[in-house]
């Protein structure tokens, strides 16, 4: 598979390592605004953006328009993603966004919507997220702990969103650190005068980061329309 890579910062050098091991190619290396490079539809089966906020809607939908299907794990930009969405379907392309494309998180993602659910009659708890993170991050809360925050919310009708920091009696407060060289870690508390509930994942490293994108990018290859990692990881335990 050919994949041009949208952002070549730690993310992007640490797809690019999985992606060759996995026997795909490296066609394109973006690094600043796209309309700087040549897409070529003819080339390049995939894009994968891990850039930074402020590009991530120029990058995918200048894909979409080229015809270029794009996998986004860049973060802090989904103000932008229903439109997004639109112009991938107006221009018959296909799409995955996901906070976090660990295959890890991800079962984090559906324990942390099978606790909330445990959790919502239980009025003497309250719940809260932190995440850490390294000192370069632009943006907080983190992608992930969004979608944590949006599942508990989805899930329990005494909580109707969330704030970073200090959070009123109905919001989920997250707390966001930053801490030299942390790839990234998140819990969920729910506390109570009597005990403590946690749910914790620490990445190691990028890689799982970096490993799911590439398996969502084999996913998407020829594919028309929006995705999720849930449909990933379905067709990954299938077959
Ligand atoms: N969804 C997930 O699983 C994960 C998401 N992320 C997110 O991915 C993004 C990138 O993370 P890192 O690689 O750690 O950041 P980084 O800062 O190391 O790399 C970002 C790169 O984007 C480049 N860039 C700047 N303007 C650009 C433009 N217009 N087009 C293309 N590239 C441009 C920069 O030169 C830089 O090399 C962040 O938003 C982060 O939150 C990071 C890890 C996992
Ligand atoms: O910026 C990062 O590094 C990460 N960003 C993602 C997020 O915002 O959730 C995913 C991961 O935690 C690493």
């Amino acid at each position: 598979m050919n994949i041009a890579l949208l952002g070549y910062g730690k993310m992007g050098k640490a797809i690019e390592e999985i992606a060759k091991k996995r026997g795909h190619s490296i066609v394109l290396k973006v690094e600043e605004d796209i309309e700087n490079y040549d897409l070529d539809s003819s080339k390049t089966d995939v894009a994968i953006d891990f850039s930074v906020p402020k590009a991530a809607f120029k990058n995918i939908t200048t894909c979409f328009k080229h015809g270029i299907p794009v996998v986004c794990g860049t973060t802090g930009w989904l103000e932008d993603y229903e439109k997004a969405k639109k112009i991938c379907e107006e221009n018959n392309s296909a799409f995955i966004y996901a906070s976090n494309f660990s295959l890890g998180v991800n079962v984090f993602f559906e324990l942390n919507q099978k606790l909330a659910n445990m959790m919502k009659g239980l009025e003497d708890y309250s719940v809260e997220i932190e995440e850490i993170h390294h000192v370069q991050k632009l943006d907080a809360p983190s992608g992930t702990a969004i979608t944590l925050a949006e599942q508990i919310i989805d899930k329990n009708p005494r909580v109707d969103g969330w704030q970073l920091d200090d959070a009123e009696k109905d919001e989920i407060p997250i707390y966001a650190k930053r801490v030299e060289d942390v790839p990234g870690t998140h819990t969920v508390t729910y506390d109570s005068s009597i005990d403590k509930i946690e749910i914790v994942h620490t990445a190691k490293s990028r890689q799982g980061f970096a490993l799911g994108a590439v398996v969502a990018a084999e996913y998407l290859k020829d594919k028309t329309g929006i995705f999720t990692m849930k449909d990933v990881l379905a067709d990954l335990f299938e077959n």
